[in-house]
């Protein structure tokens, strides 16, 4: 099954739109969780936070900054590892928003795909097409492209007026024509920008976006939920990390996470297309 099938299936399965984000902060883990050297805490936090979402989620996304500075990186192979071990049918999303030249964006493919066994990735596109193909040509996985981010600084760039669009829309008129060959492309648009979301969902098509910025960042789910999504109710991902993951900070911390999970599934459900 490639990575476009395992995300329909989960959406389904799951009866769920919602990503839960795995930004391990160990400053913030629970105190049942300090006892422990920092990259078993991590390990160990993630796999209890896995346990007690699985059933109301479409995706997990792992963000790599958050194990590389604790030189953790084995710790993200386990995680990963983890979820394909337990949870097979939910697809990994790794966030490391890779880009370079075509020989060593070849090299982030591999550390995605091989080394880690993400079924996507997140990528820049800032280098252009010949820095693309080496992601999209694995055409069995995902490639997640920075589209429309949500911070407050996404417009610097993003809303610039090339040739009579803005950037971001060129963005997205690029995969939608060119880059999405084998049917594996998805864009980042973020929950905080619902009219671009609209303006590229015209231009995009079927295309699945992955959504971060609720929960922490305060995106609006209803705004985001009907500007962004397809008319089958189905083509967003939409992530939450912290409002998730640091729910409680005691010993309740897995609970707590799976009950802001349920209330996120839920909102974002309220305002989805049933056809
Ligand atoms: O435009 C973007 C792209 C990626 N992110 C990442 O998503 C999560 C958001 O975390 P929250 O705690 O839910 O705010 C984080 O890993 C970011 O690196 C994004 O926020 N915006």
């Amino acid at each position: 099954m490639n990575f476009i099938e395992k995300l329909n299936h989960a959406w389904r399965a799951s009866d769920s739109l919602l990503c839960v984000g795995l930004d391990p902060d160990v400053t913030r883990f629970p105190q049942p969780l300090h006892n422990l050297d920092r990259k078993q805490a991590i390990l160990e936090f993630n796999k209890a936070i896995i346990d007690a979402t699985h059933d109301l989620v479409c995706a997990y996304k792992p963000q790599i900054a958050y194990f590389a500075a604790e030189s953790a990186e084995a710790q993200l192979a386990q995680t990963i590892a983890y979820i394909n071990a337990h949870y097979p049918h939910i697809p990994v999303i790794l966030d490391s928003k890779r880009g370079d030249i075509g020989s060593t964006a070849a090299m982030y493919a591999a550390e995605a795909f091989e080394r880690y066994g993400a079924d996507a990735l997140t990528v820049n596109p800032y280098l252009g097409t010949d820095s693309v193909t080496p992601f999209t040509a694995h055409a069995e996985r995902g490639v997640v492209l920075l589209c429309r981010t949500s911070n407050p600084g996404a417009a610097d760039f993003q809303d610039l007026d090339v040739g009579g669009m803005p950037l971001y829309q060129k963005v997205a008129q690029t995969v939608a024509r060119h880059w999405n060959t084998h049917g594996n492309c998805m864009l980042v648009v973020g929950a905080t920008w619902p009219e671009q979301m609209a303006a590229i969902r015209k231009i995009a098509g079927d295309i699945p976006f992955l959504v971060p910025g609720v929960g922490a960042q305060g995106g609006d789910v209803e705004a985001l939920v009907k500007a962004g999504q397809r008319p089958d109710g189905l083509g967003l991902v939409i992530n939450s990390s912290r409002a998730v993951l640091y729910a409680s900070q005691r010993d309740d911390f897995a609970a707590a996470a799976r009950q802001v999970a349920l209330e996120t599934r839920a909102l974002i459900n309220r305002y989805r297309a049933r056809p």
